[in-house]
């Protein structure tokens, strides 16, 4: 199984939270409160994102460390899918928007940036 079927699969999931019982569903609860709900996740996440990867940073072999750290960016990439779907924006568009950027080095294109202003 592919990541891309998991992130699809993932998100068909989250669609169908739209019109799904906030009481049953964690993600139909954050839909149903809006954006302040899971944009706040969201920046939690990241902060928790950067906490664990300080950690593993300085332990780089603690396979504990790792596995927190790996946990983190999914609750990272899950709580940014329900934001995407809440705008009826879905993991299809982030991909292909990176294979878009695919092959422009970031160098490259933040000079290009510069020379347009
Ligand atoms: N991938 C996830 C997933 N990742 C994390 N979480 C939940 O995200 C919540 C927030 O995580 P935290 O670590 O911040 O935990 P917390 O301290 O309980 O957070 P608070 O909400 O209390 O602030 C937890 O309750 C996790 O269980 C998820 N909940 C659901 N999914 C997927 O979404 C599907 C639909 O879920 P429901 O809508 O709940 O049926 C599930 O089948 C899963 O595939």
């Amino acid at each position: 199984m592919s990541t891309q079927d998991s992130l699809q699969r993932l998100a068909q999931t989250i669609e169908s939270r739209k019109t799904g019982s906030h009481e049953k569903s964690y993600v139909a609860r954050l839909l149903h409160n809006g954006p302040d709900s899971f944009l706040k996740k969201i920046g939690e996440e990241a902060t928790e994102t950067v906490m664990a990867a300080k950690d593993v940073q300085r332990d780089p072999a603690n396979p504990l460390l790792r596995g927190k750290l790996v946990g983190e960016v999914a609750d990272l990439w899950f709580h940014s899918m329900i934001a995407l779907a809440y705008f009826d924006l879905s993991p299809a568009d982030v991909i292909a928007e990176l294979e878009r950027r695919e092959g422009t080095s970031g160098l490259e294109e933040k000079a290009l940036r510069k020379t347009q202003i």
